[in-house]
This record gives structure tokens, C-alpha cells and sequence, in this order.
């Protein structure tokens, strides 16, 4: 008889797998070599993202081998230079969590620095609307994290299309779901007392959960919920801090027709989802700034199942982000159908 997966341990190695790898982007963040290289679409990788993809994959075909993979870096620049290969390879030797029996979870050690390669190019596959997969964004907002500014580690099971399983590691915002939305790093991202931010996660069907980053094992966990939004003009919506990423002016515009007189919170990557959901916030909204631009699955996976488990509606569509609470969704449509289709 088929039993139905409740996904626990699929949650369990996601949450150890990507506690551990903001480990490493933590180290990285605090110190003054990035490593950063220039794409071929000119966008930053460092040697962060590069350590993140290695150790979240690492865990992930460990534990569930059958499993595809599709992440956002590739291996090629650290085949072509040695120096930048040795310093990833140190970052991933060193990241472990001080939990011996959370690192067993996650499995193995990476064996050489050549295996560290071949575990980054798993991340290969071209995906796809059927089977297991899962999607690694090693560090969302790469230029938040080079500014100083917000950044996260992010992980989704999707099974046959549709996600399951999403993680979100927030390493500089603020541990309380409480304290209101605010541009900046929170003042726990100062990594006293081993406190550095906030591990967002949801399961389909089950609601959303947040708990502190620990570098130990997974600290205790409370569900998160959207906050109630009775009058839509009292909103707090957040956007891209990179106006190339989501037009901001287009926002502003959606917000005016809305009556928000509350100015938009800039924030990088997917702590917007997770700000959300916790109820920090309202309103996400980012808005095509080129035709021609799709969105990438690892960009919104984990941060759309958490949204949406904490009761909120988002579109994504491949053109641009909406996310709201349930309530207020249709009105929120209705100011950007307005205001894009005055631009056609
Ligand atoms: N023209 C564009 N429109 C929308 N998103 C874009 C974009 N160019 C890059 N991005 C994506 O924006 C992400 C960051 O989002 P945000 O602005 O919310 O921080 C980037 O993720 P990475 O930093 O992982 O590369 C990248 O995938
Ligand atoms: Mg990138
Ligand atoms: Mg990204
Ligand atoms: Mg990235």
C-alpha cells in the first residue's frame, strides 16, 4: 500500500542542509575577500554562493540520491582558477554545525576539492513539471550581500511541479517575527551569543514555521502567519533594493492608487517572502523592468510555499512577483493590470 509522504525528513535535511551552508555565507559576509567574479550576464557570484551550492547539494544527494537538482551556479570559473578553487574548498571544509548528530543528517564530508566541483555541477539539471526536484538559490540577492545588506540561502522540494518543501535562511534579519519591517540588517545579524537571524520553512499543507539560525541543531520553531490587512491603504509593501531587478517606479505608481502613503521597504532577495509571511510586512510586489526578462525558479520556490502557507495569495507567472494577504489580492491585481496597462 502507498503510504503518503508527510516530507519530515525531507524538511529535517533541508532546514540542517541550508543552517549550515548561511553558516558559510555568514563567514564570508564578515570578511573582506568575496571572491567576486562578473557572470556572463554581468550579474556577481562569490566565493559564498559558490560554498553554499556545494555543501546544500552535498547533504541533498546524500540523503535523497535519486533526486534532481537544479541550482544557480556552475563549477566552470572554479575549474579555471585554482586559487579561488582552494579558498571555496577551505570555506566548505570548515563550515560544520557544532551538532555531531545535525551533521550526521547531512552526511559525509566532501572528499577533495575536485569532488566539491562535481557536486556543484549536480546542480545542473534542466528541471522540469515532472518527478523530484529540487531547487538551490545558494545566495538570493548576491548584490545585498555584497552591500551589506539583506541576502538568503534558499531551498525547494518541488514533486511533479508543484512545491512541498521550502527553506529560507535569513542570516541578517531580525529573530523576532514581531519587530516591523525596516531597511538595513537587523541587530542580530551581529552574531553575538551564536545568534545570526532567522530560518523561515513551510510544508505544503502544513503551514509556516520560523525558528532562530543556530549553528548548533535546529532551535524550537512557531508557526508564522500573514498579519491581518483590513484597510489596504495602511499597507506596508516592500520591493527590490535594485531598481534593475523590479521597477520601482511602476510600484510607486500601484501603491498611489491603493492609498499607501506608507514609502515602499527596500530589502534584497527572499527575506521580502519571509518578511510577509511573519507579518513584518504587507505587501510584495516586483514588477518587470524588461519584456524579455523570466524569473528563475530558485528566485521565488521556497519563498512562495512559505507566503502561501502563512495565508497569503502571491502570482507569479513568470512576469513579476504580487504577494499579499488573501483578503486583499484582487485589489492589489486590479492597481497593477491599472498601471501596466496604461504603459502598453
Ligand atoms: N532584470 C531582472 N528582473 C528581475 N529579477 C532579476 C533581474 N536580473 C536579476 N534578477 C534576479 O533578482 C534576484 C535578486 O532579487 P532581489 O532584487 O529581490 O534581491 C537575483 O538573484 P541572485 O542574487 O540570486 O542572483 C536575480 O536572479
Ligand atoms: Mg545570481
Ligand atoms: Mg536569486
Ligand atoms: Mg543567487
Amino acid at each position: 500500500m502507498a503510504t503518503t509522504n508527510t516530507y519530515d525528513h525531507e524538511l529535517n535535511v533541508a532546514l540542517l542542509a541550508v543552517q549550515r551552508a548561511t553558516l558559510l555565507t555568514k563567514s564570508v559576509f564578515h570578511s573582506h575577500t568575496k571572491g567576486t567574479l562578473n557572470k556572463s550576464d554581468a550579474s556577481p557570484v562569490t566565493i559564498g554562493d559558490f560554498g553554499a551550492q556545494a555543501l546544500i547539494i552535498a547533504a541533498l544527494q546524500l540523503n535523497f540520491p535519486d533526486d534532481e537538482i537544479v541550482a544557480e551556479e556552475e563549477a566552470k570559473d572554479l575549474r579555471e582558477n585554482g586559487q579561488l578553487r582552494e579558498t571555496v574548498w577551505d570555506l566548505v571544509q570548515k563550515a560544520k554545525l557544532s551538532d555531531s548528530s545535525a551533521e550526521k543528517v547531512l552526511g559525509g564530508e566532501v572528499k577533495s576539492a575536485e569532488s566539491m566541483l562535481d557536486i556543484i555541477d549536480k546542480g545542473a539539471s534542466q528541471g522540469g513539471a515532472k518527478g523530484r526536484i529540487w531547487a538551490i538559490d545558494p545566495i538570493d540577492g548576491t548584490k545585498g550581500f555584497l552591500r551589506g545588506g539583506q541576502y538568503a540561502v534558499c531551498l525547494a522540494l518541488m514533486v511533479d511541479g508543484d512545491v512541498k518543501v521550502g527553506v529560507l535562511g535569513c542570516p541578517n534579519l531580525p529573530v523576532s517575527d514581531s519587530e516591523p519591517l525596516k531597511e538595513g540588517i537587523g541587530a542580530d545579524a551581529s552574531d553575538e551569543e551564536g545568534k545570526f537571524g532567522v530560518l523561515f520553512s513551510a510544508v505544503q499543507g502544513k503551514g509556516a514555521q520560523s525558528r532562530a539560525l543556530s549553528k548548533s541543531g535546529l532551535a524550537e520553531s512557531h508557526d508564522i502567519k500573514m498579519k491581518p490587512l483590513t484597510n489596504i491603504s495602511e499597507a506596508t509593501f516592500c520591493e527590490s533594493v535594485e531598481a534593475g531587478h523590479s521597477s520601482q517606479g511602476d510600484a510607486a505608481a500601484i501603491a498611489s492608487k491603493l492609498g499607501i502613503t506608507k514609502p515602499s521597504v527596500r530589502m534584497d532577495s527572499q527575506a521580502k517572502y519571509g518578511s510577509i509571511a511573519r507579518g513584518a510586512g504587507d505587501l510584495y510586489l516586483r514588477l518587470p523592468v524588461r519584456k524579455d526578462y523570466v524569473e528563475k525558479i530558485w528566485d521565488h520556490a521556497a519563498g512562495d510555499l512559505i507566503v502561501r502557507e502563512a495565508g497569503g495569495r502571491t502570482l507569479k507567472e513568470n512576469k513579476g512577483v504580487v504577494a499579499a494577504p488573501k483578503d486583499v489580492h484582487g485589489k492589489v491585481i486590479e492597481a497593477v493590470r491599472e498601471v501596466l496597462g496604461e504603459k502598453e
